[in-house]
C-alpha cells in the first residue's frame, strides 16, 4: 500500500485527502488512485496549512484502519506557483514546499496551480464523471486541453509521454488572452467592459467566469433597464451594495445563472446565452491552438451547474464556428467534467508521479 497526501487549497476552503496509490499503474492508458479518508476545513480559521495537515493525519489515523504516514503529498493551490512555492490568493498563507516537507516530514511534496491538479485529474476520470458533448475521434497519443471558468478562467494542457506511460501537465495563463467580440452585440460587450473597469484591453477571462456572467447581466440591465425583473433587482442592488465586503450574502452569477434554467428571468435567459456562446468560442480557440483529439474537458465549477444550457446546443455551436476550419473540430471529443473532485485526484496522482 502506497499512502498518499493530497489536497485541494482554495480561499475558502480546504480539501485533504489520504489516497491509495499502491496500484497505480503509470503505463496503464488511464491511472487511479483510490480515496480512503477526506476532510473539509475552513482555510480562513487557519494561520497555515501546517495545523490543517496535522489535525487532518490525527483524524486519519483514528479512523483509517489501514492508516500509514503518506510517503509524499501534493497539493494544487489557488493562486501562483512558482519553483514550489505560493503566496495564497486571498488568504495570507505562504506556502513552500522545503518549508512543509521539514515542518510535516513528509518528504517529497509538491506544490502545483489548482487547475493544473485539474489537469492531472481528467486522464483518470471514469466514463460516469462526464458528459460527452461531442463524440469526436478520441487518438490518446493526442494533447488533451483543458478549460474552466469560476472564478476566473483556467486553461492548461495534458501530454501522454511516449516513454514509460504516464501524463505531463502544463499550465498556461490562457484565460488571460483577448476577448474576442464575434457580433455586434459582444463588440458592444467589450465597450461596455472597457468603461466599466475603466481598462484599454479585455480578457476573455472578465466574460468567461463568473465575474463575467455578473458583467454581462449589468451589461443588458444597463443597456434597457426595463427589462429587469423586481426579483433579480433585488439580488442585483443587495450584491451591488457588497462589492468590497468580505461577508458576502448573495452570489449574482449564481442567482442569474439558476433563473436561466428556470427560465424564470427574460435578463438572465439573454445573460447566460451570450455567456455559454462565449464560453464555447473560447473552448473552440483553445482547441485550434492545441488540436487536442485526446479530448478537450470543460471542467471548473460553473459548468457542470449549467449543464442544460450547454446541451442547448450554442455551445458547441460556438466552439466550432472557426470559418474554413470548422471541420477540424468535429473530430474533438468534447467532455463537460461532473466530478467536483477531479483537482484533488490530479494532486493525488501528481503526487503518485513524483
Ligand atoms: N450555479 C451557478 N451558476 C453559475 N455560476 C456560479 C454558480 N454557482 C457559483 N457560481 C460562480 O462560480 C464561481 C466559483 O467557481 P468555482 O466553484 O469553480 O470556484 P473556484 O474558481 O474553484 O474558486 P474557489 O473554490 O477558490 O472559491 C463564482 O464566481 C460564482 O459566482
Amino acid at each position: 500500500m502506497t499512502i498518499i497526501l493530497a489536497g485541494d487549497i482554495g480561499g475558502t476552503k480546504t480539501i485533504l485527502s489520504l489516497f491509495d496509490a499502491n496500484y497505480l499503474d503509470t503505463t496503464a492508458a488511464v491511472p487511479q488512485v483510490k480515496s480512503l479518508f477526506e476532510q473539509i476545513y475552513p482555510s480562513q480559521n487557519y494561520i497555515d496549512l501546517v495545523p490543517i495537515v496535522k489535525k487532518f493525519l490525527q483524524a486519519a489515523s483514528q479512523q483509517v484502519t489501514e492508516y500509514a504516514k503518506p510517503e509524499k503529498a501534493a497539493f494544487g493551490i489557488a493562486g501562483p506557483v512558482v519553483n514550489n512555492s505560493c503566496e495564497l490568493t486571498n488568504l495570507s498563507w505562504s506556502l513552500d514546499s522545503d518549508r512543509l516537507q521539514r515542518e510535516l516530514d513528509i518528504s517529497p511534496i509538491k506544490l502545483i496551480n489548482d487547475f493544473a491538479a485539474i489537469g492531472y485529474g481528467v486522464v483518470s476520470l471514469s466514463p460516469s464523471d462526464l458528459h460527452i458533448l461531442q463524440p469526436g475521434k478520441p487518438d490518446v497519443s493526442a494533447p488533451r486541453a483543458v478549460i474552466g471558468a469560476g472564478t476566473g478562467l483556467g486553461e492548461c494542457f495534458v501530454i501522454p509521454l511516449s516513454q514509460g506511460g504516464g501524463y505531463q501537465v502544463f499550465f498556461s495563463e490562457g484565460g488571460h488572452t483577448d476577448f474576442a467580440p464575434r457580433s455586434e452585440l459582444e463588440f458592444h460587450l467589450l465597450g461596455y467592459l472597457r468603461e466599466l473597469y475603466n481598462i484599454t484591453r479585455v480578457s476573455v477571462e472578465r466574460v468567461v467566469s463568473g465575474m463575467g456572467i455578473t458583467a454581462i447581466y449589468q451589461f443588458l440591465r444597463d443597456h434597457d433597464i426595463s427589462q429587469e425583473s423586481p426579483e433579480i433587482a433585488q439580488i442585483y442592488h443587495t450584491w451591488k451594495q457588497e462589492i468590497g465586503q468580505e461577508h458576502k450574502t448573495v452570489d449574482l452569477a449564481a442567482e442569474v445563472s439558476k433563473a436561466a434554467l428556470a427560465k424564470s428571468d427574460y435578463l438572465s435567459v439573454q445573460t447566460m446565452k451570450i455567456f455559454v456562446e462565449a464560453y464555447g468560442a473560447e473552448a473552440g480557440n483553445l482547441a485550434l491552438k492545441l488540436l487536442p483529439y485526446g479530448g478537450l474537458y470543460v471542467a471548473g465549477g460553473i459548468a457542470a451547474k449549467i449543464l442544460p444550457l450547454i446541451q442547448e446546443g450554442n455551445f458547441i455551436k460556438a466552439l466550432k464556428d472557426k470559418g474554413r476550419v470548422s471541420p477540424l473540430l468535429e473530430q474533438v471529443p468534447v467532455y463537460i467534467v461532473l466530478n467536483p473532485k477531479v483537482g484533488l485526484i490530479g494532486a493525488a496522482l501528481c503526487a503518485a508521479q513524483i
